[in-house]
């Protein structure tokens, strides 16, 4: 498998190796000792699958004091997956990356905890598949709003279809700025 490392330290882009026959393909999607040389070393504890329509944005999610890093894997559709830097002892603090991931191209996202996190939907519809390093804690969630203009992200998509409470709840990037996020 290829890991690409990204300007964000930790998030990194994994393209596995896919053997592909007549079959289909065959892939693995996660080996802890190959993952731990790449620095991926927290066990994971949950797995979690969403089906999101066409236009659907789901984030900038995080939680502050339970944080997950996230293994993504798009098993249906294509989606364009986004990680924001919210370590504030970090010098990419507020900055962001993002990658196309997609059941055609098989490219897996690792997004190290400390990081707002959110997708949107490109295809009809999408399987988003993830193994997240932290169980959810609903009441230690916050949410970094999708189009902050201090984290301007390049989204590919307009007038995205939003839960309530990305719509309603969700804080600008100076909400967080002098907060630790802690990034254990
Ligand atoms: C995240 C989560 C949710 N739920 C329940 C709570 C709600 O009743 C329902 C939908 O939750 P929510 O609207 O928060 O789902 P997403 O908008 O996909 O949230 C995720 O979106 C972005 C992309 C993330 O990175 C996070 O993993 C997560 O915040 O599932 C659970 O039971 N367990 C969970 O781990």
């Amino acid at each position: 498998m290829e890991i690409e490392t990204t300007k964000i330290a930790g998030v990194l882009l994994i393209k596995p190796r896919v053997f592909a026959d007549r079959r289909g393909f065959f892939m693995e999607t996660y080996r802890h000792e190959r993952y731990a040389e790449a620095g991926i070393e927290a066990p994971f504890v949950q797995d979690n699958l969403s089906r999101s329509v066409q236009g659907t944005l789901r984030g900038m999610h995080f939680q502050v004091n339970y944080p997950q890093g996230k293994l993504i894997n798009v098993i249906q559709g294509e989606v364009f997956d986004v990680a924001v830097d919210l370590r504030t002892d970090s010098p990419t603090f507020g900055q962001w990356v993002g990658a196309h991931l997609s059941e055609e191209n098989k490219h897996q996202l690792y997004v190290p905890p400390g990081m707002a996190h959110g997708y949107c939907v490109l295809s009809e519809s999408a399987d988003f598949l993830y193994k997240c390093t932290e169980v959810y804690h609903p009441e230690d969630e916050e949410i970094l709003k999708w189009n902050d203009p201090d984290v301007a992200i390049d989204w590919p998509i307009d007038n995205p279809i939003l839960s309530d409470k990305d719509q309603h709840n969700a804080k600008p990037l100076s909400a967080f700025q002098g907060r630790a996020s802690s990034t254990r």
